[in-house]
């Protein structure tokens, strides 16, 4: 896992050999999101993929954003 649960969110960085490997990570990652409805936020910085997963419904994390975290982390390790 490493998931931090702090300010109603859970963070995790991810880092690639490079652009194209974190893009595709993304990508697949955004399939998923959209399969699940329900999205991350991130920001991406050349190889770091930064996630910030939060149940905007809610104001806070729910089962939702630790079912997602487990599945970015599913997806990383392919
Ligand atoms: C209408 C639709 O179900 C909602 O807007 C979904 C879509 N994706 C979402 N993603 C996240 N992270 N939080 C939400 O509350 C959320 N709501």
């Amino acid at each position: 896992m490493g998931w931090e649960e702090r300010d109603g969110a859970l963070w995790k960085s991810f880092r690639f050999a490079d652009f194209s490997e974190a893009f595709g990570f993304l990508t697949r990652v955004a399939l998923h999101a959209e399969k699940v409805d329900h999205h991350p936020e991130f920001t991406s910085v050349w190889n770091r993929v930064d996630f910030r997963l939060t149940s905007h419904d809610a104001d806070g994390v729910t089962d939702r954003d630790h079912r997602l975290a487990a599945a970015i982390d599913a997806i990383a390790d392919q």
